[in-house]
C-alpha cells in the first residue's frame, strides 16, 4: 500500500509536488498528479508543498482506541519531539500520552544507544565506504534509485527499529506505536518492522489526537523567547548527530574521511558523485531532510535553528537512558534492489516529443520549469516514459490560446461575453501576427472590409475572426458565396423575396442574408465573380443602407457588417471593367491581404499541429506526431493550395497512416519528391561539380557584399590575388 495517497479531484495540477518530488515519483494522468508506488521514497515532500492538501499520507490513528482498549502501548518518541512540543517540558508530554492512553513511554535515545556499537563494529570491519541508514528516505532513495550504492548501506537497523525490538521484547504483548516527524517511518514500518511496530503517528496526528482530547488546545504555541549562552552538547536528530554519537574523540575517522550530507538537492548531487566514483569520504552521514527536526510533519513554527535549541536545551538536562544491560536483540538488516528501469528516449524521440510542444530549436526550450521539470529536455523524457502528459507546458498553452487571449482582452474591453466554438488563426509568423493586429482594429469599427488573396489561405477564418471579436459577436455571422449562384438566384439570396415574386417563390416569401445577419456581420465572399448588375444593386444598398425584397416595396435597414473576399485581384478586375470602380471603393476601406502559405511556412509545424490534434479531438484518438523530416517535407513544398491543402493531408494521414508518428514515407509522392531532389545530386565528373560550385559561391559573395571584391573575397577566405583570377576564370569581372 502505498504511504502517500492523491485525492481525486483535489489536485489542481499546479506541478509542485512533481517539482519537489527529489526521485521524479509523480506522474500525471488526466491532469491529476499521483505517487508512482515504485518509484516513491516516501520522503513527504509532495504531502508538504501540496497547498491543496490533495496528498494524503496513511494513518493509523484510528487504530489506536482499540489498541489503548486492548491492552499495553508502547509509544516510541523521536528524539526530535523537543523541537516540535516545545511548549511543554519533556515529562508533561509524557504524562499527556499516559493520559491518551500509552502505557509506556520509550525515547528512540534508547535505538541509538543499542545501535551504536553495531555500527561502530561494521565502521571497523569496513573501514573503506560505509553509507548510514538511519533515514529511511535515504535507503529507500538508495534502494530504488542507485542501487549500486546499496552495498555500503551499513546493515544495522535504524534506532526506531532497534527501540522498538527492545520495546517487543520488554513487553511483548504490547501493541508499539512510533511517533516522530517522518513520513518515511510508515514505510520503514512495513518494509523492516513487521512484527516489532505496530503503528506510526506522526507528530502532527498526535497533536490532532491531544487536541481532540483537550489536552493542549488552550496551549500558547507562539515561538518561545530564546535564552542565550547555554553549551551545546551534540545530539542525534540533528545534521551530522550521528557522527558525533559514533565517533565523539574523532577515533575512526579523520574529520576529512566524514561527508555529512542533508537536504534534497544536495543528497541527489552527492549520490550521483558517489555512485559515478566523484568522492574520496569513507564515512556518509546523510539525512533527506535538513536533520530529523526538519522532517515533513514536525508540525513546529520554529525556524530550523530554534529546533535544534530545544533539542540542545532538553540534551542538556537529559539523563541517560537506562537499558537492561545486553538485551537479546538482532539489528542485522539487509538491504534489496527495488530498481525500476525506466525505458530512455532516443535522441530523435525528445526531439520529436519537444517538436509537439513547439519547441523545434534549442532556444525553443525554455526551461522555466512550470511543468515540473527542469528543463524541456527533462519533461520531454517524462513524457516518453508516461509520467508527464505532453501538453504540460505553461508556454505552449499560451502560444496556443494566443488568439483566445486577444480576444478575452478584447471582451474585457467591451464586457463581452465569450462563445463557444471559435477558431482563430493559427500561428506565430510576422505575417499572422500582424494579421491579428489588423482584425483587432478592424473589429473595434464597423468600416466594410475587403480581404484579397489566394484560395484556401483563411479569408474566411479572418473574417470570422473580426467578427469574433467585434461587439457584433452575440449576432450571426452570415456568408453567402457569390460566384456560387445564378445572378437572380444570388439577388433573391441576398435581399430575400416576397411570396409571388416568382414563379417557385415560397409561401409567405423569404428574408435575404442581409435580413438574417442583422445586428451582425455578412461575408460576401468570391465578391470578384459578382454579375455586374449584381454590383449594381449591392452598391446601392452599401451606400443607402436600406434594400427590399425581390417583389416587395417595403424597405428594410441593413444592420449588419460587410466584408467581402475573394481570390481574384479586383484592382485587374476594375481595369478590365468587370468589376465597377465605385463598388470597388465602397469596400475596400479596411483592406486585407492573406499571405500565401509559402510566404509563411514558419507557421507551418504549428498549423500541423493544430490540425492534427483537432483530428485527435474530432475522432476521439490521440493526435498523431509529425516527425521533423515529415515537417522537414512539408517546408519544402510550396502548398498551391494554402492551409487548406495542409489541413487536408493531415486529415488524410489521419484516417490512412495506423503509427502514432507519421514519417516521410506516409506522405504522397509529390511532398517527398522536393526532399529527394535536395539530397540527391545528379552525379558528373567531380571536378566539374566543383568548378560550378566555386563559381555559384563566388557570384553570391558578390552579391551579398554589393560588389565589393574585397568583402567577398574575405568571406570566402580567399587571398584577393586566386579570387581575381577566378572572377576572370569564370566570366565574372563585369558584374564585380
Ligand atoms: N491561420 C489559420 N489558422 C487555422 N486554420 C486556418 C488558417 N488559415 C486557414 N485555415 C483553415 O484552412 C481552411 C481554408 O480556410 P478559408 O476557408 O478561410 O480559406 P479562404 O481563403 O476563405 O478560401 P477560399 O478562397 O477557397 O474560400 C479552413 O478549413 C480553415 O479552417
Amino acid at each position: 500500500m502505498p504511504v502517500v495517497k492523491t485525492i481525486a479531484d483535489k489536485c489542481k495540477a499546479c506541478y509542485s509536488c512533481v517539482r519537489n518530488c527529489p526521485v521524479k515519483a509523480i506522474k500525471v494522468e488526466l491532469g491529476q498528479a499521483t505517487v508512482v508506488e515504485e518509484r516513491c521514497i516516501s520522503c513527504g515532500n509532495c504531502v508538504r508543498v501540496c497547498s491543496q492538501n490533495a496528498k494524503q499520507i496513511v494513518s493509523y490513528v484510528e487504530d489506536l482506541p482499540r489498541f489503548f482498549a486492548g491492552g499495553e502501548t508502547v509509544a516510541l518518541l523521536a528524539p526530535s519531539f523537543p523541537a516540535s512540543f516545545y511548549y511543554l517540558e519533556a515529562e508533561e508530554l509524557f504524562a499527556d500520552l499516559k493520559s491518551l492512553g500509552f502505557t509506556q513511554v520509550i525515547e528512540v535515545t534508547h535505538g541509538i544507544e543499542l545501535t551504536v556499537p553495531a555500527y561502530r563494529e561494521f565502521l571497523v570491519n569496513n573501514p573503506d565506504l560505509a553509507i548510514s541508514s538511519y533515514c529511511p528516505a535515504i535507503v529507500g532513495m538508495i534502494e530504488r534509485h542507485f542501487p549500486t550504492l546499496i552495498p555500503f548501506l551499513v546493515p544495522v537497523d535504524s534506532a526506531v527499529l532497534a527501540s522498538a525490538k527492545y520495546a517487543r521484547w520488554k513487553f511483548p504483548q504490547a501493541k508499539i506505536v512510533f511517533i516522530g516527524p517522518c513520513i518515511a517511518k510508515k514505510e520503514e514500518m512495513t518494509e523492516f518492522g513487521q512484527g516489532v511496530l505496530d503503528a506510526v503517528l506522526t507528530f502532527k496526528e498526535l497533536k490532532g489526537m491531544l487536541d481532540s482530547h483537550g489536552f493542549h488546545r488552550e496551549l500558547d504555541r507562539s515561538v518561545p523567547q530564546r535564552p542565550r549562552g547555554e553549551s551545546l552538547p551534540p545530539l542525534f536528530p540533528l545534521s551530522g548527530g550521528l557522527t558525533r554519537n559514533l565517533d565523539p574523540d574523532g577515533t575512526l575517522y579523520r574529520e576529512e574521511d566524514i561527508a555529512i550530507v542533508d537536504g534534497k538537492e544536495d543528497c541527489l548531487e552527492f549520490l550521483h558523485n558517489l555512485q559515478d566514483g566523484l568522492v574520496q569520504a569513507r564515512f556518509i552521514d546523510i539525512l533527506l531532510c535538513r536533520g530529523c527536526i526538519d522532517g515533513p510533519e514536525m508540525d513546529s513554527p520554529l525556524d530550523l535553528f530554534s529546533r535544534k535549541y530545544q533539542i540542545f536545551k532538553y540534551a542538556q538536562r537529559k539523563k541517560r537512558d537506562e537499558i537492561e544491560p545486553n538485551p537479546p536483540l538482532n539489528l542485522h538488516r539487509e538491504f534489496a534492489d527495488k530498481h525500476h528501469v525506466l525505458k530512455e528516449p532516443s535522441e530523435s524521440e525528445i526531439k520529436e516529443i519537444l517538436r509537439y510542444t513547439n519547441k523545434f530549436k534549442p532556444e525553443d526550450e525554455l526551461n522555466c520549469g512550470s511543468c515540473g521539470y527542469d528543463s524541456c529536455r527533462e519533461k520531454a523524457v517524462a513524457v516518453y516514459q508516461g509520467l508527464a502528459e505532453i501538453d504540460m507546458c505553461l508556454p505552449y498553452l499560451i502560444e496556443q490560446s494566443h488568439g483566445e487571449i486577444e480576444i478575452y482582452k478584447e471582451r474585457l474591453r467591451l464586457k463581452q461575453t465569450y462563445h463557444e466554438n471559435e477558431q482563430f488563426l493559427i500561428g506565430i509568423s510576422a505575417a499572422n501576427l500582424e494579421l491579428r493586429r489588423l482584425a483587432v482594429k478592424a473589429s473595434r469599427n464597423d468600416a466594410n472590409v475587403l480581404i484579397q488573396g489566394e484560395s484556401g489561405g483563411g479569408k474566411e477564418v479572418f473574417a470570422q475572426f473580426v467578427h469574433r471579436l467585434s461587439n457584433r459577436r452575440d449576432h450571426p455571422f452570415i456568408g453567402i458565396n457569390c460566384a456560387a449562384l445564378p445572378e437572380n438566384l444570388l439577388e433573391s439570396e441576398l435581399f430575400g423575396y416576397e411570396e409571388g415574386a416568382f414563379t417557385g417563390a415560397k409561401k409567405g416569401g423569404k428574408p435575404g442574408k442581409f435580413e438574417l445577419a442583422k445586428g451582425g456581420s455578412i461575408l460576401l465572399d468570391e465578391i470578384g465573380d459578382m454579375p455586374l448588375t449584381m454590383q449594381a444593386k449591392l452598391l446601392r444598398v452599401l451606400q443607402e443602407r436600406e434594400f427590399e425584397r425581390v417583389g416587395g416595396t417595403h424597405t428594410l435597414r441593413l444592420d449588419a457588417r460587410i466584408i467581402a473576399a475573394t481570390n481574384r485581384e479586383l484592382r485587374r478586375l476594375v481595369h478590365e471593367g468587370k468589376f465597377r470602380a465605385d463598388l470597388f471603393y465602397r469596400l475596400n476601406v479596411i483592406s486585407i491581404t492573406m499571405p500565401p502559405l509559402r510566404d509563411h511556412k514558419e507557421d507551418i509545424p504549428h498549423l500541423v499541429n493544430h490540425f492534427s490534434q483537432k483530428m485527435g479531438l474530432a475522432r476521439k484518438v490521440p493526435p498523431k506526431i509529425f516527425s521533423e523530416d515529415t515537417i522537414g517535407c512539408f517546408m519544402q513544398y510550396d502548398w498551391p493550395g494554402n492551409v487548406r491543402e495542409l489541413e487536408n493531408i493531415i486529415e488524410r494521414l489521419h484516417y490512412t497512416v495506423d503509427e502514432n508518428v507519421i514519417q516521410p514515407y506516409h506522405l504522397p509522392p509529390f511532398l517527398t519528391k522536393l526532399a529527394k531532389s535536395d539530397s540527391s545530386v545528379e552525379l558528373k565528373p567531380l571536378k566539374e561539380a566543383v568548378q560550378e560550385l566555386e563559381k555559384k559561391m563566388i557570384a553570391q559573395a558578390l552579391k551579398t557584399s554589393g560588389n565589393n571584391r574585397a568583402a567577398a573575397a574575405q568571406t570566402l577566405g580567399m587571398p584577393r590575388a586566386t579570387f581575381y583570377l577566378k572572377l576572370k576564370e569564370y566570366g565574372l569581372m563585369e558584374s564585380g
